[in-house]
């Protein structure tokens, strides 16, 4: 039991390492302060295993996770930590029986030309709120969008979801043929307890991306309570993502929103040290915002892909035909700059791989970064960088991974994205902390196939990168906020 008067210092291990909405990781060495409430306490200890936390000691644990909590639903990893939001975990059989409920999820998969889910990620990741929310008897009406339709387009219908919706969750999933409107009202109103329907595509109507209040009072006119679970389209102040809130209360987290924000603003705010960023992809402006964010949080940050060639044009080297930003050349040396007085040791690439055209089967070199021939580009890393970025990554306990180190889409230019991938695989398997922030280093662990062993990944791209840049998240601000408890 926690000591009455002092601040304590606990070590939680990790409960599962499934990749399940209440997957857990360790925390370490977290101060917290005693309390004095019994009830409260078992209110939380109830969170914390829903959290899939588990301690030596469950009241210094439950300290712990209202801590991680407060600090996962607040802004971005550069913000002020804010209020909690309210789980779908919170909400009981006695809040859920009969009741018909909201749901929006991010199950914007890829289809192909058959109309076949090619990745099925997002769909099995809204699978455990669905599942919560059904098992305790509520009609669950289910929302996303496809694509970017402009109005009604076939192709972009949700009713290739359905089988696999049925078959992950072990019930047949109705689907109606619009999203508002009498005939979708019909359906919700002889939907059992414990039953799903699918809506249709909400961005065949404008309404939806232009967060039309009137559509959106009609969306929440089908349903009693809302839970958003959609991660991947959280950035977006949309009529089911943000409006909807406004009509229906309570409006509350999904798993797998909360276990977004866990690890992309709880786990990268309070990192177990030394804390390493890798940062690639292709240009250095769409990085600014989350590279000067991490700068503030980060031991070590390692830069790879097309931005390089910038910060080593800013540092006079020749870099041949590679992709270069001549007008960010001065930002580059500032955030050299930065990183020089903020302690953090940045590394680039000490070695590249140039090709002779931008092919697949281009002529390739490797070379010294400091010798890039005229009219070749570098479009990988090469393996004197590899060597040196594993070493660095061989110190730390957290790492967050966000951008290809190549044109890893081209074989031959895989080989630096790869190792990555492979050195987080293997560091995930130590006890490091690894965490994909979304894009196409996602896809880049996918075809290496050690995703399962990485401790998260996210399944949104811009909404990642929007919350490591220490932005707000619209359809997260917009959900209720968890009722405050002392710490
Ligand atoms: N050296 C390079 N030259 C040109 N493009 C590159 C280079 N390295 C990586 N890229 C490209 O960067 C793209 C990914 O960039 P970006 O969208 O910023 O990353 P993410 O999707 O992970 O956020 C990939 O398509 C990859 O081919
Ligand atoms: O796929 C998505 O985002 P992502 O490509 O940034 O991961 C989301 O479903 C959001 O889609 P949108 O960018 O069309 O709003």
């Amino acid at each position: 039991m926690a000591s009455a008067t002092a601040p304590t210092t606990v070590s939680l291990l990790p409960a599962t390492n499934s990749s399940s909405a209440s997957s857990s990781r360790t925390l370490s060495s977290l101060h917290v302060a005693p309390t004095s409430s019994s009830s409260s306490l078992r209110l939380r200890a109830a969170g914390l295993r829903r959290l899939g936390f588990a301690a030596a000691d469950p009241l210094l644990a439950l300290h712990v996770a209202s801590r991680v909590r407060s600090i996962a639903a607040g802004k971005g990893v550069g913000g002020v930590v804010s209020m909690a939001k309210k789980s779908v975990g919170d909400l009981t059989a006695a809040d859920l029986k009969g009741k018909k409920v909201f749901v929006r999820a991010d199950l914007n998969v890829p289809l192909d030309d058959n109309q076949n889910i090619t990745d099925d990620t997002r769909v099995r990741a809204a699978v455990p709120t669905i599942k919560h929310l059904i098992q305790n008897g509520a009609k669950v009406i289910l929302s996303s969008h496809l694509g970017r339709p402009k109005g009604v387009t076939p192709k972009y219908s949700l009713a290739p979801l359905v089988p696999r919706l049925s078959e992950l969750l072990g019930i047949q999933v109705v689907k109606a043929d619009d999203v508002i409107g009498p005939e979708v009202e019909k359906i919700v109103a002889s939907l059992p307890d414990g039953g799903v329907l699918l809506l249709e595509n909400v961005r065949f109507y404008k309404e939806e991306e232009k967060n039309d209040p009137e559509f959106a009072k009609k969306l929440a006119s089908l349903a009693e309570l809302y839970v958003n679970d959609a991660f991947g389209t959280a950035h977006r102040a949309h009529a089911s993502t943000e409006g909807v809130t406004k009509f229906l209360k309570p409006s509350v987290a999904g798993f797998l929103l909360q276990k977004e924000l866990d690890y992309l603003v709880g786990a990268v705010s309070s990192p177990k040290r030394p804390f390493a960023a890798i940062v690639g992809g292709s240009k250095v402006s769409s990085k600014i915002g989350v590279i000067e964010s991490l700068l503030e949080k980060v031991d070590i940050l390692l830069l790879g892909g097309g931005m390089i060639f910038t910060f080593y044009k800013a540092q006079g080297l020749s870099v041949g035909a590679s992709l270069v930003e001549e007008d960010k050349l001065d930002l580059a040396t500032s955030l050299l700059a930065k990183a020089k007085a903020k302690g953090v040791s940045l590394l680039l690439p000490s070695d590249v791989v140039v090709a002779d055209k931008f092919a697949p089967d281009a002529n390739s070199e490797i070379v010294p970064a400091s010798a890039i021939p005229d009219g070749w580009m570098g479009l990988d890393i090469g393996p004197d960088s590899i060597k040196t970025f594993n070493e660095a990554l061989d110190t730390t306990k957290t790492i967050i991974w966000n951008g290809p180190m190549g044109v890893f889409e081209f074989d031959k230019f895989a080989v630096g994205t790869e190792a990555a991938a492979k050195k987080l695989a293997d560091l995930s398997g130590k006890g490091v902390t690894t965490i994909i922030g979304g894009g196409d280093s996602v896809a880049a662990v996918e075809k290496v196939g050690v995703a399962s062993v990485m401790s998260h990944i996210s399944t949104g791209g811009g909404a990642s990168l929007e919350l490591l840049e220490g932005k707000e998240l619209p359809g997260v601000l917009a959900l209720d906020e968890a009722t405050p408890v002392a710490v």
